[in-house]
């Protein structure tokens, strides 16, 4: 962790989120970006929504220690071994959150035109009440939240370098979440989403 272990718990109804600014030290941050993304075997998949097919307006890879796949969106992805990058960060938030985490889903957005459209993360192999830490790396990008009930209830947050957001409990039933788009001139982000796939 950083020198401020600060925590930020957003107090959205039916929800347990919280942000942590500075989770990982920046010169680690910026070694772990380094290595993340000239090391990382990135694809574009294919996506189908709603009957329609096209690419995926991201990067992604899968790493995990148990060979369970992760499927989304029509896609089932298969993991590869963590690399020592990953288990690092892996072990840091592990400390502090006291869960042990089997999968990380890696995301690449090469510039603003690179998004992950409005989802929850509730696939049946993430289980009941998911766990997700997710850490930032590279550019900073919105988040944006809504509520399921009423979508007019929002909630928008920068994710920082180096930061990390943590969502759990109830918050997949109930909420929403994407990295929209932007036509600001921005560069790269990578996002790492670690998760326990049963
Ligand atoms: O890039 C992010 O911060 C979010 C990624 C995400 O929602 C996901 O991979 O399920
Ligand atoms: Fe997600």
């Amino acid at each position: 962790m950083g020198l401020f272990a600060e925590k930020i718990v957003l107090g959205l109804p039916d929800s347990d989120i919280s942000y942590y600014p500075n989770f990982l030290k920046e010169e680690d941050a910026n070694a772990y970006f380094r290595a993340l993304r000239d090391e990382t075997p990135w694809q574009q998949d294919d996506i189908t929504v709603f009957g329609k097919t096209y690419p995926q307006p991201r990067l992604t890879a899968l790493y995990g220690n148990n060979g369970k796949a992760y499927s989304y969106s029509n896609i089932t992805m298969k993991p590869f071994g963590f690399t020592s990058e990953l288990l690092q960060i892996k072990t840091t938030i592990e400390k502090e959150v006291g869960v042990a985490f089997s999968t990380c889903l890696l995301n690449c957005y090469r510039d603003g035109k690179d998004s992950n459209g409005w989802h929850s993360d509730d696939e049946k192999e993430l289980g009941k009440n998911p766990i997700i830490a997710s850490i930032s790396l590279g550019a900073e990008r919105f988040f944006h939240l809504r509520y399921k009930k009423d979508k007019t209830v929002k909630h928008k947050m920068l994710l920082e370098h180096g930061s990390l957001l943590l969502m759990q409990g109830v918050t997949q039933h109930h909420w929403q979440h994407q990295i929209a788009k932007t036509s600001k001139k921005i560069g790269e982000r990578i996002n790492l989403t670690f998760r326990v796939i049963k």
